[in-house]
């Protein structure tokens, strides 16, 4: 079974103009995502342009804040601070990666955590650690309505997350784990990687290697999410898993493109709605 990511997100983004809708109806403010992009990486173009699109899409307001690569941290603290300050924007997102002379971590720290819409400040982190209401990573969030939309209970489940970041694999982890999963963190140092990840019920990879998980890697009727954003060897979008060779063996799995992707950004307008009744 192929799971849908491009359906699934787009039943979400509806759900969510519907709701904008009502508060248009209302007489009430619109909510407003601030995007951030420095510098000029192609690919951080494209996603930053999704990210707009699903904006107009459910009728939210946007702001695409777009500065050359010279741009120092001081510069970026400033215009965060301002951003924190402007009452009509409900929520922040720095795309990442920064240019190499910023500091990533004093970026994420500097944005208000009831603005923080992509779940990074620590007091959010600290949040989902606690399974406290908090703004949660978009892409782990994602995942879980994958899981959802087949019906996927992990109670009791063995989960293997291959990927231990900040931004997929530790808040994807820890989500699994509050529905009562048994979940394994493997990442580059972990030995017998093979024995590890047959194991798995559900499989996320979340590596950033084109093509690398092919079947031999997979139990066979696991549930296969992945998070892989890479080129081949033809520059075609590939994930991290090996697709056409996994795909016999799995119960469902996610494609990429049209997987995990989309509902990043799906979830990224219901943390901006979230965002946006909090305050
Ligand atoms: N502050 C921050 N927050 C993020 O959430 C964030 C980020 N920085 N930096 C980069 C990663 C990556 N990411 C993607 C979002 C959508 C697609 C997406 O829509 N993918 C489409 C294909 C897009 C294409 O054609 O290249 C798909 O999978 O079907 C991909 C990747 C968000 N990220
Ligand atoms: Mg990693």
């Amino acid at each position: 079974m192929l799971i849908n990511g491009k359906e699934i997100s787009k039943q979400i983004k509806e759900d969510i103009k519907k709701e904008v809708e009502l508060l248009k109806e209302e007489g009430k403010r619109i909510p407003c995502l601030a995007v951030i992009l420095i510098g000029e990486d192609p690919a951080s173009q494209v996603y930053v342009r999704n990210k707009i699109r699903a904006c107009e899409f459910v009728g939210m307001k946007s702001m695409t804040i777009s500065k050359d690569a010279s741009f120092t941290q001081e510069e970026l603290l400033a215009l965060i601070d301002s951003l924190n300050k402007n009452e009509e924007v409900d929520g922040i997102l720095v795309q990442l990666p920064v240019p190499d002379h910023i500091d990533e971590q004093a970026i994420i720290e500097a944005i208000d955590p009831i603005k923080d819409v992509d779940g990074f400040h620590p007091s959010n982190v600290a949040k989902l650690v606690l399974n406290e209401d908090g703004l949660v990573p978009c892409t782990p969030q994602g995942m879980m309505c994958m899981l959802d939309a087949i019906n996927y209970d992990l109670d009791g489940k063995e989960v293997v997350v291959v990927g231990r970041s900040n931004i997929v694999g530790k808040p994807v982890s820890l989500l699994c784990l509050h529905r009562n999963a048994t979940v394994t963190i493997a990442h580059s140092h972990t030995g017998n990687l093979r024995d590890v990840t047959k194991r798995a019920d559900v499989l996320i990879a979340a590596i950033g290697k084109p093509k690398f998980f092919d079947s031999s890697y997979v139990k066979e009727g696991a549930v296969v999410l992945d998070v892989g954003m890479n080129r081949d060897e033809n520059n075609k979008l590939c994930g991290d898993v090996d697709f056409d060779d996994v795909v016999d063996k799995v119960q469902a799995i996610t494609p990429v493109p049209g997987g995990v992707g989309p509902m990043t950004i799906a979830l990224l307008m219901s943390n901006t709605l979230k965002s946006y009744k909090a305050r």
